[in-house]
């Protein structure tokens, strides 16, 4: 099996414990909240698209990232899995504005809206809440909602 290499940024407020989630728009998990993100283009690093990614879908500049976690996420009779490298920034320059992918709103730390949000988040949102870091397999059925099985694992270095 192929895998597509994509990114995650996670916007934390540490000091109110807060987390800022975008409503996506369009496109894949249209309809979900979740942090800002997409794939990494050619002569880029993984870190450099998510920051990118991160400005282009809520006007924020990540002025520094951590590396967080690695989650591979495949699914049955799909040949191509997702590699989402996952990062925090809590150092940042701007305000949250809507865009056209991605209408982005502050939530405590204690009420994620994991409802409407995709199924693997409340497995490993803790991880990101703890700064542990970590590497996860979660295998979907095809309906992209419903996990067959799932592997957590904190790790020292990433
Ligand atoms: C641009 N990317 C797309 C994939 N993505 C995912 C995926 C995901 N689960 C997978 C079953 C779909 N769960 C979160 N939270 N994010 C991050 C952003």
């Amino acid at each position: 099996t192929s895998k597509k290499l994509l990114t995650l940024i996670l916007v934390l407020n540490e000091n109110e414990q807060k987390i800022l989630l975008g409503m996506k728009k369009r496109g894949f998990g249209v309809g979900l909240y979740n942090g800002f993100g997409g794939k990494v283009e050619p002569g880029e690093t993984i870190e450099e698209g998510a920051r990118r990614e991160l400005l282009e879908e809520s006007e924020l500049e990540a002025v520094e990232m951590e590396k967080i976690g690695n989650n591979l996420f495949t699914f049955e009779n799909d040949p191509v899995g997702l590699d989402v490298h996952i990062y925090t920034t809590t150092r940042y320059l701007g305000e949250p504005h809507e865009t056209e992918e991605m209408n982005p709103q502050w939530f405590s730390y204690a009420d994620i809206p994991f409802h409407q949000m995709w199924p693997d988040d409340r497995l490993w949102f803790p991880y990101v809440f703890n700064k542990t870091k970590f590497t996860g397999h979660f295998h979907f059925a095809q309906d992209q909602k419903t996990i067959i099985s799932q592997e957590l694992i904190a790790v020292q270095h990433l």
